[in-house]
């Protein structure tokens, strides 16, 4: 490695749902500053709860792109304030919560493009930048219409499987860009072009529009994942003239080109800083980790994920199959969970005062098996099964309102969120075995009863690595991997993006938990209660309710 070698540096953003968080690496990719900034606390003036605005309609939830700008000026800001010395980064990228979108006006493609350094970015880059200013992000679930409408034109939930890796999901872009097509004509006729947030981000730094790559444009029901086009009979099935908005889809690994002189001028990156094309927050987790292909990943942020590298693209009725963020030629599957983080922090608040802490010794103070109390909590419409409801059974599997114990009631949501997860996992022909590891990420992944729990439901021991967000790791990692097979051009001999980044960093594993030795006992049968319960919900079934367990 030359000296210049020697002081690079790689830049990784995470716009995820509840903040922005920025983390520096040195050319070791050791973490030399990070930074972030919490939506609801930090820009208290977006009114968010959970970084999200609830919108009129049943279902509906949106944010104002406006608040993502500012958060990068003040994210930026401290880092400056860290004394990160911004002049050795070489490359730039990012990660952003999958599925929302930004329409761009003509207004604010000019803007972007010829960004003053002597303002801030949200000075510049305001409302009139973007054509909708209450934009639909991933917890938006009003477009079951427009999945159908989708799905039949193109003969039906299989083929949209088939082509895009999904059936149609009511957050996934494609359906959303519909609904604005139909339900707001002028703005969609006046959105010169549409982003998502991880291109939203690459933009920003590009000083133009972005590609979207591969492996978050399959988040949308529009991208042909096996020729890695957008499908035409999609695009049309969604909306008139819309390939020329969203623009050609790129490889994750391609370098779009040099930082945009505002932040050179304004920050002093280098004016050939490179910024790598940004990917979703679900692929950049999984090219975090760094593990192969025995490895259950699970992200706790606000959604809970389940994901594993694929190395030939399935046709799953449900759950998602993505292009891979750092394979070209391999797919990447993903489970998400709706109900996740916010759904535990609601029941912490009330059970637990908003303690953690209390909230585990009341988790750890119960058996096991919860002595056949178990819960359900879809508080928002659920992605799998689609349900929305809470519903509790006690040991006689009668319903009940509520359990008589807080600690009843942790251990229930606990246990009956994992045992979701795995529920739907099962039904889709995984199977968790003796050879099954689990590394968890996120923000929950901090909290060790939680994980153990993890491991006694899936029987399976969980790890953790040194740094819990794996998605803005693998921002920066990519960012790194990218620079380097430019260096290498068209080298063969090229190591790939795992083995790279492992030359540089080892990936420091920690086990945290084992699964005790009862526990395929204890939840074997649990999990087909789970089931009858899931989908009594499913089913919008009347409750018959006794009082208390
Ligand atoms: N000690 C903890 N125990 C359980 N959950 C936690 C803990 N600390 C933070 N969290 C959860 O982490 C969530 C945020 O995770 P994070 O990965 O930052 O979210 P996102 O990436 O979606 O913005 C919060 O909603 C919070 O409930
Ligand atoms: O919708 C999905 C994945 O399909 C979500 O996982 C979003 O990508 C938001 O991620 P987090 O903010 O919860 O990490």
């Amino acid at each position: 490695m030359g000296p210049q070698q020697l002081k690079r540096a790689f830049l990784g953003f995470d716009l995820s749902t509840q903040k922005l968080k920025a983390i520096l690496l040195n050319s070791s990719l050791d973490v030399v500053a990070s930074a972030e900034v919490k939506f609801d606390s930090d820009l208290p003036e977006f009114r968010t709860q959970g970084g999200a605005n609830p919108g009129p309609n049943k279902n509906e939830f949106f944010v104002q792109p406006v608040m993502w700008v500012k958060a990068m000026d003040i994210v930026l800001d401290r880092l400056v304030m860290q004394e990160a010395d911004l002049s050795t980064v070489a490359a730039i990228s990012g990660s952003g919560q999958q599925h929302g979108s930004l329409y761009w006006s003509n207004h604010g493609v000019t803007t972007l493009e010829n960004l003053d350094p002597d303002k801030f970015l949200h000075a510049q880059i305001d409302d009139s930048a973007f054509v909708v200013n209450r934009t639909p992000i991933w917890m938006d679930a009003s477009t079951s219409k427009q999945c159908i409408e989708m799905e039949t034109a193109i003969g039906g939930a299989e083929s949209m499987v088939e082509i895009t890796g999904s059936k149609c999901y009511e957050r996934f872009t494609g359906p959303q860009i519909r609904k604005i097509y139909q339900q707001k004509a002028h703005a969609y006729e006046d959105a010169r072009r549409i982003s998502l947030v991880s291109s939203f981000v690459a933009s920003l730094f590009l000083g133009n529009v972005a590609g979207i790559d591969y492996s978050d444009g399959s988040g949308m029901n529009l991208l042909d994942i096996r020729q890695k086009n957008w499908s035409q009979a999609c695009l049309n099935a969604c909306a008139p003239d819309l390939e020329e908005r969203l623009g050609p889809p790129v490889s994750p690994n391609t370098i779009l080109g040099n930082v945009c002189e505002y932040f050179v001028k304004r920050f002093s990156f280098p004016s050939d800083c490179k910024v790598v094309a940004c990917t979703g927050d679900n692929p950049s987790a999984l090219a975090g980790m760094l593990v192969d292909k025995n490895w259950l990943s699970v992200s706790l942020g606000t959604s809970d994920t389940l994901m594993m590298s694929l190395e030939e693209p399935r046709n799953w009725p449900e759950g998602h199959v993505l292009c891979h963020p750092t394979e070209v030629q391999e797919y990447m599957g993903l489970l998400c969970f709706r109900n996740g983080s916010l759904v535990r922090e609601g029941v912490n608040k009330t059970e637990a005062n908003g303690d953690w802490q209390k909230f585990n010794e009341l988790l750890e103070s119960t058996p096991r098996g919860n002595f056949g109390n178990m819960a359900v909590h879809f508080n928002e419409m659920e992605i799998i099964p689609k349900a929305q409801g809470t519903m509790r059974m006690n040991r006689e599997n009668q319903t009940v309102i509520k359990f008589n114990s807080p600690q009843t009631e942790i251990r229930a949501l606990v246990e009956g969120q994992m045992l979701h997860h795995r529920a739907v996992a099962e039904d889709m022909g995984f199977h968790f075995g003796k050879e099954t590891r689990i590394l968890a990420t996120g923000g929950a992944s901090v909290n060790k009863s939680i994980l153990q729990t993890i491991a006694d439901v899936f029987n399976a021991p969980v790890h953790i690595q040194t740094e819990s967000e794996a998605a803005l790791m693998g921002a920066a990692f990519r960012a790194a991997y990218a620079l380097y097979c430019q260096d290498l051009e068209q080298d063969k001999t090229a190591l790939c993006y795992r083995d790279y980044i492992l030359s540089l960093t080892p990936n420091q594993l920690e086990l945290v938990c084992e699964p005790h030795k009862d526990s395929e006992t204890i939840y074997t049968p649990m999990l087909q209660r789970y089931r009858n319960m899931a989908k009594a919900l499913a089913r919008g079934k009347p409750v018959t309710c006794v009082c208390s367990d």
